[in-house]
């Protein structure tokens, strides 16, 4: 159960304040902001993008964001950005095991992996995708990423995301998106945790158009939570680590930088319950395209041609008759990451467990593994309900390159192809 509460909906002006009287009335930068606070403007679109896209918030603070040493170079650890030149990009169809749990202590920083990026964070497209396996405290260290937003999809585990916009609790079946530039610590508040994370170099998510659909369904807006202004006066040491085109910095502070005590607008940290998502599916027949299970999208210039999508296969009830159920063959232009949070994906049985993930890339030609196909084109087609699932995807228009240590780790299923091979030739020149 979530003990915080939130401000809802998605991309709300929103406004909070922990002290009374904190946030200016009627003007963002009076002459002297109340409680002798700093006002600070916070941009995650140009101050010129068009108005029903612009993100910015106003901070008011205990001291300015540049009330900090310098930065200094600190070691990348397994942490990749796009582009990567020093490894190719097969088109194999690619598998791995869950990132194993740490043995000694290790916080969420310093257990980032990167697993494959695209696109290229300098000029704002594309995205890296890693994963945490931590079980310590971040302590008096944050992390904020320059190169992009950051999607947190925990598999394992519950912990506490404290940000510069106040906090909020994540847990397994919940998602974070923490804006790029946002300062935060994340702290495990119950056993190790493990997830994904999509780094976002491109345009901030979005809610997907619901078209024909009307004017309710998928994530509705209300179900996003953004937290509620909270802040520290911690004078104590603290470092912040800042990824900035691929590259690893830490500064110090003299201070928390936990000092916003008041804030209003439409950038800010949110959360959202993936049960909220309203899904939508066949009545009738065949298995529509997932991008019905769209819940948040990046858009890139080419119209309906996502820079990243974040899809969720969620329970459901399957009722499609005459039909094939699971996912169909395919070969795509876009590529698709997959991971599962809980349960099992209708289209693998075995092998793609979770806290897994697999990549097929653009055209690779995937689909379910022999079994999945045999059972499903002799199963009775009655209404059922898929229980225990939630798999997700990270599609992209933008070919996804593993990271070596991707594909060198033990954790690489080498023998993932080994899953079709049972696929035979049915036809007998008969109806
Ligand atoms: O490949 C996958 O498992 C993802 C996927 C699921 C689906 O239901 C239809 C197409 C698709 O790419
Ligand atoms: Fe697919």
């Amino acid at each position: 159960m979530d003990n915080l509460s939130y401000l809802t909906g998605f991309n709300n002006e929103h406004e909070t304040e922990a002290l009374p009287g904190a946030l200016p009335e009627g003007q963002f930068s009076p002459q002297k902001v109340n409680y002798k606070l700093y006002a600070e403007q916070f941009s995650s679109t140009a101050f010129t993008a068009p108005r029903a896209d612009n993100r910015r918030s106003w901070t008011y603070r205990l001291r300015p964001s540049i009330a900090m040493g310098d930065f200094e170079k600190i070691d990348n650890g397994l942490i990749r950005t796009a582009p990567e030149s020093d490894v190719h990009c097969p088109p194999n169809v690619l598998r791995w095991d869950p990132v194993p749990l740490p043995e000694k202590d290790v916080d969420f920083v310093d257990s980032l992996v990167t697993i494959a990026t695209n696109g290229d964070a300098k000029t704002q497209v594309g995205m890296g995708i890693h994963c945490y396996s931590a079980n310590a405290n971040m302590q008096n260290r944050v992390f904020y990423s320059s190169d992009g937003e950051m999607l947190i999809v925990p598999q394992l585990g519950d912990m506490l995301i404290t940000t510069e916009f106040g906090r909020l609790n994540l847990s397994v079946g919940e998602i974070a998106v923490i804006p790029r530039g946002v300062r935060f610590a994340v702290n495990p508040t119950d056993g190790p945790i493990r997830g994904y994370i999509c780094e976002n170099y491109g345009h901030p998510f979005v809610l997907p158009e619901r078209g024909p659909v009307g004017a309710n369904g998928y994530a509705n807006q209300r179900d996003f939570c953004y937290p509620k202004a909270w802040f520290e006066d911690n004078e104590t040491p603290h470092t912040v680590v800042n990824k900035f085109c691929g590259n690893l910095f830490e500064a110090k502070l003299d201070h928390s930088p936990f000092d916003v005590v008041a804030w209003v607008g439409n950038s800010a940290p949110y959360k959202y319950v993936l049960s909220r998502f309203n899904v939508m599916n066949t009545v009738s027949f065949d298995h529509p395209d997932p991008s019905i299970f769209t819940v948040l999208t990046s858009p890139s210039e080419l119209e309906g041609t996502a820079n990243v999508d974040f899809v969720i296969f969620p329970p459901r009830w399957m009722v499609a008759e005459k039909t094939f159920r699971p996912p169909y063959y395919h070969r795509n232009v876009m590529s698709e990451f997959m991971g599962l949070i809980e349960g099992m994906y209708d289209a693998k049985e075995h092998g793609f467990v979770p806290g897994g993930m697999s990549l097929h890339n653009c055209m690779t030609p995937h689909g379910p593994e022999a079994e999945v196909f045999e059972k499903a084109s002799n199963a009775e087609l009655s209404p059922q309900r898929y229980e225990n699932t939630l798999a997700f995807m990270f599609e992209s228009r933008y070919a996804i390159a593993p990271t070596e240590f991707a594909l060198n780790s033990d954790i690489r299923q080498r023998d993932y192809l080994a899953c079709w091979k049972g696929l035979k030739k049915n036809y007998d020149g008969e109806i």
